[in-house]
Protein backbone atom coordinates (compact mmCIF):
# COMPACT_ATOMS: atom_id res chain seq x y z
CA UNK A 1 0.00 0.00 0.00
CA UNK A 2 1.20 3.45 -0.94
CA UNK A 3 0.93 5.69 2.25
CA UNK A 4 3.11 8.41 3.96
CA UNK A 5 3.57 10.32 6.98
CA UNK A 6 4.53 13.86 7.80
CA UNK A 7 6.97 15.28 10.94
CA UNK A 8 8.04 18.53 11.90
CA UNK A 9 7.02 22.32 13.04
CA UNK A 10 7.14 25.29 11.23
CA UNK A 11 9.87 26.87 13.05
CA UNK A 12 11.53 23.71 13.83
CA UNK A 13 14.70 22.48 12.59
CA UNK A 14 12.99 20.99 9.02
CA UNK A 15 10.15 18.53 7.76
CA UNK A 16 10.72 15.04 7.30
CA UNK A 17 8.30 13.21 5.30
CA UNK A 18 8.19 9.33 4.70
CA UNK A 19 6.36 7.42 1.69
CA UNK A 20 6.46 3.69 1.64
CA UNK A 21 4.84 1.10 -0.98
CA UNK A 22 6.33 3.36 -4.20
CA UNK A 23 7.10 0.26 -6.36
CA UNK A 24 11.04 -0.54 -7.41
CA UNK A 25 12.23 1.07 -10.56
CA UNK A 26 10.78 4.15 -10.58
CA UNK A 27 13.26 7.29 -11.23
CA UNK A 28 12.45 10.26 -9.06
CA UNK A 29 14.56 12.93 -10.27
CA UNK A 30 15.54 15.61 -6.75
CA UNK A 31 15.20 17.99 -9.17
CA UNK A 32 11.79 18.00 -9.99
CA UNK A 33 10.35 17.22 -6.44
CA UNK A 34 12.40 20.76 -5.91
CA UNK A 35 10.03 22.39 -8.76
CA UNK A 36 6.79 21.49 -6.73
CA UNK A 37 8.22 22.74 -3.69
CA UNK A 38 9.33 25.90 -5.30
CA UNK A 39 5.53 25.94 -6.96
CA UNK A 40 3.65 25.83 -4.05
CA UNK A 41 6.09 28.99 -2.25
CA UNK A 42 4.59 31.03 -4.93
CA UNK A 43 1.63 32.75 -5.47
CA UNK A 44 0.91 36.97 -4.48
CA UNK A 45 -0.39 37.79 -1.04
CA UNK A 46 2.16 35.29 0.86
CA UNK A 47 4.05 36.87 3.71
CA UNK A 48 7.62 37.30 4.59
CA UNK A 49 8.35 33.49 5.52
CA UNK A 50 8.59 32.90 1.81
CA UNK A 51 11.33 35.17 1.24
CA UNK A 52 13.18 33.24 3.91
CA UNK A 53 13.02 29.59 2.91
CA UNK A 54 13.52 28.36 -0.46
CA UNK A 55 12.50 24.49 -0.37
CA UNK A 56 14.53 21.80 -1.59
CA UNK A 57 14.38 18.36 -0.60
CA UNK A 58 17.25 16.10 0.43
CA UNK A 59 16.48 11.88 -0.38
CA UNK A 60 18.37 10.19 2.60
CA UNK A 61 16.64 6.33 1.60
CA UNK A 62 15.01 3.99 -0.61
CA UNK A 63 16.57 5.49 -3.76
CA UNK A 64 19.45 4.44 -6.06
CA UNK A 65 21.39 6.14 -8.44
CA UNK A 66 17.97 7.85 -8.67
CA UNK A 67 15.98 5.11 -8.99
CA UNK A 68 13.29 3.69 -6.31
CA UNK A 69 14.10 0.54 -4.28
CA UNK A 70 11.01 -0.15 -3.22
CA UNK A 71 12.02 0.43 0.44
CA UNK A 72 10.54 3.72 1.77
CA UNK A 73 11.69 7.02 1.03
CA UNK A 74 12.62 9.10 3.60
CA UNK A 75 13.04 13.23 2.23
CA UNK A 76 13.78 15.87 4.41
CA UNK A 77 13.12 19.59 3.91
CA UNK A 78 15.50 22.34 5.72
CA UNK A 79 13.24 25.47 7.30
CA UNK A 80 15.74 27.84 6.79
CA UNK A 81 13.77 30.12 9.32
CA UNK A 82 14.97 27.75 11.93
CA UNK A 83 18.04 29.83 13.02
CA UNK A 84 15.83 32.26 14.25
CA UNK A 85 13.76 30.26 16.42
CA UNK A 86 16.78 27.90 17.86
CA UNK A 87 15.63 29.24 21.26
CA UNK A 88 12.17 28.83 21.09
CA UNK A 89 12.10 25.69 18.79
CA UNK A 90 15.01 23.87 20.58
CA UNK A 91 13.41 20.16 21.37
CA UNK A 92 15.85 19.42 23.51
CA UNK A 93 17.23 22.49 26.10
CA UNK A 94 14.27 24.06 28.50
CA UNK A 95 16.00 27.22 28.45
CA UNK A 96 13.30 29.58 27.01
CA UNK A 97 12.42 32.79 27.51
CA UNK A 98 9.60 33.62 25.23
CA UNK A 99 6.59 35.09 25.76
CA UNK A 100 3.39 32.53 26.11
CA UNK A 101 1.09 33.09 23.15
CA UNK A 102 -2.18 33.37 24.59
CA UNK A 103 -4.92 35.11 22.63
CA UNK A 104 -5.86 32.90 20.34
CA UNK A 105 -6.76 33.68 16.84
CA UNK A 106 -10.12 32.38 15.69
CA UNK A 107 -10.12 30.47 13.14
CA UNK A 108 -6.34 28.61 13.66
CA UNK A 109 -6.10 25.52 15.94
CA UNK A 110 -4.89 27.56 19.19
CA UNK A 111 -7.92 27.66 21.11
CA UNK A 112 -9.07 23.68 20.30
CA UNK A 113 -5.17 22.74 20.78
CA UNK A 114 -5.21 24.51 23.79
CA UNK A 115 -7.84 23.20 25.50
CA UNK A 116 -7.01 19.69 24.43
CA UNK A 117 -3.88 19.59 25.29
CA UNK A 118 -3.72 21.73 28.29
CA UNK A 119 -0.90 23.63 27.23
CA UNK A 120 0.75 27.13 28.72
CA UNK A 121 1.39 28.46 25.68
CA UNK A 122 -0.24 27.40 22.67
CA UNK A 123 2.72 27.61 20.60
CA UNK A 124 2.88 24.10 20.79
CA UNK A 125 -0.41 24.00 19.17
CA UNK A 126 -0.01 25.96 16.02
CA UNK A 127 4.15 24.77 15.46
CA UNK A 128 2.33 21.76 13.92
CA UNK A 129 -1.06 23.01 12.75
CA UNK A 130 0.52 25.59 10.52
CA UNK A 131 0.66 24.79 6.94
CA UNK A 132 4.69 24.63 6.59
CA UNK A 133 3.73 21.06 6.79
CA UNK A 134 2.14 21.00 3.29
CA UNK A 135 6.37 21.33 2.20
CA UNK A 136 6.27 17.84 2.98
CA UNK A 137 3.09 16.99 1.24
CA UNK A 138 3.94 18.11 -1.75
CA UNK A 139 7.25 16.33 -1.60
CA UNK A 140 4.86 12.91 -1.59
CA UNK A 141 3.11 14.34 -4.11
CA UNK A 142 6.10 14.96 -6.28
CA UNK A 143 6.86 11.03 -5.77
CA UNK A 144 3.57 9.53 -6.99
CA UNK A 145 3.22 12.56 -9.87
CA UNK A 146 6.60 10.95 -11.12
CA UNK A 147 4.78 7.21 -10.69
CA UNK A 148 1.46 8.42 -12.26
CA UNK A 149 3.80 10.18 -15.13
CA UNK A 150 4.55 6.46 -16.26
CA UNK A 151 0.88 5.73 -16.93
CA UNK A 152 0.65 9.15 -19.11
CA UNK A 153 -1.61 10.79 -16.21
CA UNK A 154 -1.61 14.21 -15.83
CA UNK A 155 -2.25 16.78 -13.50
CA UNK A 156 -2.80 20.25 -13.59
CA UNK A 157 -4.74 23.14 -11.42
CA UNK A 158 -5.65 26.76 -11.36
CA UNK A 159 -7.03 29.92 -8.96
CA UNK A 160 -10.98 29.78 -9.81
CA UNK A 161 -11.98 32.68 -7.27
CA UNK A 162 -10.05 34.43 -4.43
CA UNK A 163 -12.83 36.77 -2.53
CA UNK A 164 -15.55 37.76 -4.78
CA UNK A 165 -13.41 37.82 -7.74
CA UNK A 166 -14.04 34.43 -9.71
CA UNK A 167 -12.65 33.71 -12.87
CA UNK A 168 -14.19 32.54 -16.48
CA UNK A 169 -12.14 29.92 -18.09
CA UNK A 170 -14.48 29.61 -20.19
CA UNK A 171 -12.52 31.48 -23.59
CA UNK A 172 -9.05 30.47 -21.74
CA UNK A 173 -7.47 28.42 -24.18
CA UNK A 174 -7.26 24.54 -23.23
CA UNK A 175 -3.12 25.00 -23.55
CA UNK A 176 -3.12 27.53 -21.08
CA UNK A 177 -4.49 25.95 -18.55
CA UNK A 178 -2.43 22.93 -19.13
CA UNK A 179 0.73 24.96 -19.12
CA UNK A 180 1.22 26.31 -15.83
CA UNK A 181 4.01 28.54 -16.21
CA UNK A 182 1.94 30.58 -18.55
CA UNK A 183 -0.73 31.35 -15.12
CA UNK A 184 -0.74 34.55 -13.92
CA UNK A 185 1.17 34.62 -10.48
CA UNK A 186 -1.95 33.92 -8.31
CA UNK A 187 -2.26 30.81 -10.95
CA UNK A 188 -5.25 32.02 -12.66
CA UNK A 189 -5.51 31.57 -16.20
CA UNK A 190 -8.20 34.32 -16.80
CA UNK A 191 -5.77 37.12 -17.54
CA UNK A 192 -8.57 39.82 -16.19
CA UNK A 193 -9.82 38.29 -13.13
CA UNK A 194 -5.80 37.52 -12.31
CA UNK A 195 -5.61 41.58 -12.50
CA UNK A 196 -8.77 41.50 -9.95
CA UNK A 197 -7.78 39.11 -7.57
CA UNK A 198 -3.96 40.77 -7.10
CA UNK A 199 -6.03 44.19 -6.65
CA UNK A 200 -8.22 42.48 -4.11
CA UNK A 201 -5.24 40.72 -2.22
CA UNK A 202 -3.40 44.08 -1.78
CA UNK A 203 -6.40 45.84 -0.87
CA UNK A 204 -6.59 43.29 1.89
CA UNK A 205 -3.36 43.55 3.24
CA UNK A 206 -3.68 46.93 3.54
CA UNK A 207 -6.61 46.60 5.64
CA UNK A 208 -4.55 44.37 7.82
CA UNK A 209 -7.50 41.48 7.14
CA UNK A 210 -6.93 38.27 4.35
CA UNK A 211 -8.36 36.51 1.97
CA UNK A 212 -10.04 32.82 0.77
CA UNK A 213 -10.85 31.11 -2.87
CA UNK A 214 -10.79 28.70 -4.53
CA UNK A 215 -8.91 26.12 -6.99
CA UNK A 216 -9.84 23.57 -8.89
CA UNK A 217 -7.60 19.92 -9.74
CA UNK A 218 -8.21 18.30 -12.68
CA UNK A 219 -6.31 14.39 -14.00
CA UNK A 220 -6.40 13.48 -17.91
CA UNK A 221 -6.02 10.12 -18.42
CA UNK A 222 -7.26 7.91 -15.26
CA UNK A 223 -8.09 4.67 -15.80
CA UNK A 224 -11.40 3.80 -15.25
CA UNK A 225 -11.99 1.47 -12.50
CA UNK A 226 -9.85 3.38 -9.70
CA UNK A 227 -11.90 3.09 -5.97
CA UNK A 228 -14.23 0.82 -5.36
CA UNK A 229 -18.27 0.73 -4.91
CA UNK A 230 -18.05 -2.56 -2.26
CA UNK A 231 -17.37 -0.15 0.64
CA UNK A 232 -17.42 3.25 2.07
CA UNK A 233 -14.03 3.56 2.71
CA UNK A 234 -12.59 2.33 -0.68
CA UNK A 235 -14.64 4.71 -2.28
CA UNK A 236 -12.00 7.28 -4.58
CA UNK A 237 -14.42 10.46 -4.05
CA UNK A 238 -14.16 9.86 -0.33
CA UNK A 239 -10.85 9.17 -0.13
CA UNK A 240 -9.73 12.21 -2.71
CA UNK A 241 -12.16 14.54 0.07
CA UNK A 242 -10.63 13.32 3.19
CA UNK A 243 -7.26 13.79 1.44
CA UNK A 244 -7.87 17.51 0.27
CA UNK A 245 -10.08 18.78 3.30
CA UNK A 246 -7.22 17.37 5.69
CA UNK A 247 -5.69 20.96 4.06
CA UNK A 248 -4.92 23.27 6.06
CA UNK A 249 -7.94 26.22 5.84
CA UNK A 250 -9.60 23.85 3.26
CA UNK A 251 -13.66 23.86 4.04
CA UNK A 252 -15.30 22.16 1.20
CA UNK A 253 -14.82 19.96 -1.30
CA UNK A 254 -16.53 19.31 -4.83
CA UNK A 255 -16.39 17.02 -7.61
CA UNK A 256 -17.59 17.92 -10.93
CA UNK A 257 -20.80 20.16 -10.73
CA UNK A 258 -20.47 19.92 -7.09
CA UNK A 259 -23.06 21.91 -4.84
CA UNK A 260 -24.64 23.26 -8.18
CA UNK A 261 -26.64 19.81 -8.64
CA UNK A 262 -28.67 20.50 -5.86
CA UNK A 263 -30.78 22.50 -8.12
CA UNK A 264 -30.66 21.23 -11.39
CA UNK A 265 -32.94 18.12 -12.27
CA UNK A 266 -31.76 14.86 -13.29
CA UNK A 267 -31.78 15.27 -16.73
CA UNK A 268 -29.30 18.33 -16.77
CA UNK A 269 -27.31 16.56 -14.00
CA UNK A 270 -25.88 13.06 -15.27
CA UNK A 271 -23.37 12.62 -18.34
CA UNK A 272 -24.87 10.69 -20.87
CA UNK A 273 -23.27 7.63 -22.13
CA UNK A 274 -22.15 7.24 -25.71
CA UNK A 275 -19.73 4.58 -27.47
CA UNK A 276 -17.88 4.68 -30.34
CA UNK A 277 -15.11 2.18 -32.01
CA UNK A 278 -12.16 4.19 -31.53
CA UNK A 279 -12.73 5.70 -28.25
CA UNK A 280 -14.90 3.29 -26.33
CA UNK A 281 -17.60 4.51 -24.03
CA UNK A 282 -17.22 8.43 -23.68
CA UNK A 283 -19.30 11.40 -22.20
CA UNK A 284 -19.98 14.22 -24.10
CA UNK A 285 -20.52 16.64 -20.38
CA UNK A 286 -18.85 15.55 -17.07
CA UNK A 287 -20.73 16.61 -14.45
CA UNK A 288 -19.83 13.58 -12.23
CA UNK A 289 -16.38 14.61 -12.77
CA UNK A 290 -15.02 11.58 -13.63
CA UNK A 291 -16.11 9.71 -10.78
CA UNK A 292 -19.36 7.18 -10.21
CA UNK A 293 -20.57 4.85 -7.43
CA UNK A 294 -16.51 5.49 -5.69
CA UNK A 295 -14.63 4.54 -9.24
CA UNK A 296 -13.19 6.79 -11.81
CA UNK A 297 -15.16 6.54 -15.33
CA UNK A 298 -12.66 7.02 -17.43
CA UNK A 299 -13.38 10.96 -18.16
CA UNK A 300 -11.05 13.65 -16.19
CA UNK A 301 -11.48 13.94 -12.60
CA UNK A 302 -12.39 17.43 -11.88
CA UNK A 303 -12.39 18.65 -8.28
CA UNK A 304 -12.75 22.32 -6.65
CA UNK A 305 -11.48 23.10 -3.29
CA UNK A 306 -12.73 26.36 -1.06
CA UNK A 307 -10.36 27.66 1.29
CA UNK A 308 -11.39 29.76 3.81
CA UNK A 309 -9.83 33.34 4.53
CA UNK A 310 -6.08 33.00 6.09
CA UNK A 311 -7.19 33.09 10.41
CA UNK A 312 -3.76 35.48 11.37
CA UNK A 313 -5.30 39.44 10.81
CA UNK A 314 -3.19 42.27 11.25
CA UNK A 315 -6.07 43.66 11.99
CA UNK A 316 -6.56 41.58 15.13
CA UNK A 317 -10.52 39.34 16.07
CA UNK A 318 -12.08 39.64 19.23
CA UNK A 319 -10.70 37.38 21.34
CA UNK A 320 -10.13 36.18 24.96
CA UNK A 321 -6.64 36.12 27.05
CA UNK A 322 -6.52 32.48 28.16
CA UNK A 323 -4.55 33.37 31.43
CA UNK A 324 -6.44 36.85 32.83
CA UNK A 325 -9.68 35.33 31.07
CA UNK A 326 -10.11 39.16 30.04
CA UNK A 327 -10.81 40.43 26.75
CA UNK A 328 -8.09 40.64 23.96
CA UNK A 329 -7.27 41.01 20.56
CA UNK A 330 -5.82 38.18 18.57
CA UNK A 331 -2.37 37.31 18.67
CA UNK A 332 -1.12 39.72 15.28
CA UNK A 333 1.48 37.52 13.92
CA UNK A 334 3.35 37.55 10.62
CA UNK A 335 1.13 35.75 8.13
CA UNK A 336 -0.01 35.54 4.48
CA UNK A 337 -2.90 37.68 3.11
CA UNK A 338 -4.03 35.10 1.10
CA UNK A 339 -2.51 31.77 0.00
CA UNK A 340 -5.18 30.14 -2.18
CA UNK A 341 -2.51 29.83 -5.11
CA UNK A 342 0.05 27.57 -2.80
CA UNK A 343 -3.38 25.21 -1.91
CA UNK A 344 -3.62 24.38 -5.63
CA UNK A 345 -0.26 23.17 -5.49
CA UNK A 346 -0.76 21.33 -2.83
CA UNK A 347 -4.00 20.24 -3.44
CA UNK A 348 -2.69 18.51 -6.78
CA UNK A 349 -0.04 16.57 -4.18
CA UNK A 350 -3.20 15.62 -1.64
CA UNK A 351 -4.84 13.96 -5.17
CA UNK A 352 -1.80 12.51 -6.67
CA UNK A 353 -1.32 10.21 -3.58
CA UNK A 354 -4.82 9.25 -3.47
CA UNK A 355 -4.56 8.35 -7.01
CA UNK A 356 -0.99 6.53 -7.16
CA UNK A 357 -2.34 4.53 -3.27
CA UNK A 358 -5.75 3.27 -5.64
CA UNK A 359 -3.80 2.58 -8.83
CA UNK A 360 -1.25 0.25 -7.29
CA UNK A 361 -4.10 -1.29 -5.33
CA UNK A 362 -5.50 -1.98 -8.74
CA UNK A 363 -2.81 -3.21 -10.95
CA UNK A 364 -0.59 -4.05 -7.87
CA UNK A 365 3.32 -5.13 -8.51
CA UNK A 366 6.36 -4.47 -6.48
CA UNK A 367 8.21 -2.89 -9.61
CA UNK A 368 7.46 -0.52 -12.22
CA UNK A 369 7.66 -3.09 -14.68
CA UNK A 370 5.03 -5.49 -13.72
CA UNK A 371 2.84 -2.76 -12.16
CA UNK A 372 2.86 -1.60 -16.08
CA UNK A 373 2.24 -4.88 -17.59
CA UNK A 374 -0.53 -5.31 -15.44
CA UNK A 375 -2.17 -2.12 -16.71
CA UNK A 376 -1.42 -2.58 -20.32
CA UNK A 377 -3.57 -6.06 -19.56
CA UNK A 378 -6.02 -4.14 -17.96
CA UNK A 379 -6.08 -1.63 -20.88
CA UNK A 380 -6.67 -4.09 -24.01
CA UNK A 381 -9.46 -5.97 -21.67
CA UNK A 382 -11.67 -3.14 -21.71
CA UNK A 383 -10.78 -1.55 -24.96
CA UNK A 384 -12.72 -4.74 -26.20
CA UNK A 385 -15.53 -4.42 -23.99
C1 LIG B 1 -0.44 27.21 2.10
C2 LIG B 1 -1.13 27.69 3.34
C3 LIG B 1 -0.64 28.80 3.98
C4 LIG B 1 -1.26 29.25 5.13
N1 LIG B 1 -0.77 30.36 5.75
C5 LIG B 1 -1.33 30.80 6.88
C6 LIG B 1 -0.81 31.95 7.55
O1 LIG B 1 0.16 32.56 7.11
N2 LIG B 1 -1.42 32.34 8.69
C7 LIG B 1 -2.50 31.67 9.20
O2 LIG B 1 -3.02 32.06 10.23
N3 LIG B 1 -3.01 30.59 8.58
C8 LIG B 1 -2.45 30.14 7.46
N4 LIG B 1 -2.97 29.04 6.84
C9 LIG B 1 -4.18 28.40 7.39
C10 LIG B 1 -3.96 27.72 8.73
O3 LIG B 1 -2.87 26.81 8.69
C11 LIG B 1 -5.23 26.95 9.14
O4 LIG B 1 -6.33 27.80 9.07
C12 LIG B 1 -5.10 26.38 10.54
O5 LIG B 1 -4.11 25.37 10.57
C13 LIG B 1 -6.39 25.81 11.11
O6 LIG B 1 -6.86 24.75 10.35
P1 LIG B 1 -8.30 24.77 9.64
O7 LIG B 1 -8.44 26.10 8.98
O8 LIG B 1 -8.25 23.66 8.65
O9 LIG B 1 -9.34 24.58 10.70
C14 LIG B 1 -2.39 28.57 5.67
C15 LIG B 1 -2.88 27.46 5.00
C16 LIG B 1 -2.27 27.01 3.84
C17 LIG B 1 -2.81 25.80 3.16
C1 LIG C 1 5.64 28.39 6.39
C2 LIG C 1 4.65 28.24 5.55
O1 LIG C 1 3.39 28.74 5.74
C3 LIG C 1 3.07 29.27 6.99
C4 LIG C 1 1.73 28.74 7.37
C5 LIG C 1 1.20 29.41 8.56
C6 LIG C 1 0.05 28.80 9.21
O2 LIG C 1 -0.34 29.26 10.31
O3 LIG C 1 -0.51 27.83 8.67
C7 LIG C 1 1.73 30.61 9.02
C8 LIG C 1 2.87 31.30 8.36
O4 LIG C 1 4.06 30.98 9.02
P1 LIG C 1 5.02 32.08 9.70
O5 LIG C 1 4.33 32.41 10.97
O6 LIG C 1 6.32 31.40 9.92
O7 LIG C 1 5.10 33.24 8.75
C9 LIG C 1 3.05 30.80 6.93
O8 LIG C 1 4.22 31.30 6.39
C10 LIG C 1 4.78 27.51 4.28
O9 LIG C 1 3.77 27.44 3.57
O10 LIG C 1 5.89 27.01 4.00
Amino acid sequence: MIRFTTAGESHGEGLLVIIEGIPAGLTINSEDIDIELARRQKGYGRGQRMCIETDTVKIFSGMRHAVSLGSPIAMYIANKDFKNWTKTMSPTSVDSEEMPLLKPRPGHADLPGFMKYGVNDFRDILERASARETAARVAAGAVCKALLKEFEISIVSYTSQIGDVAADISSVEEDKIWHDTEMSYVRCPDAKASEKMVQLIKKAGEKGDTLGGKVVVVIKNVPPGLGSHTQWDLKLDGRLAQSLISIQAVKAVEFGAGTKLASLFGSLSHDEIFYDVTRGFYRNTNRAGGIEGGMSNGEPIVVSCTMKAIPSLANPLHSVNLATKETAEAEAVRSDVCAVPAVGVVAEAAVVVELAKALKEKFGGDSLKDMKKNVNIYKERIKVL
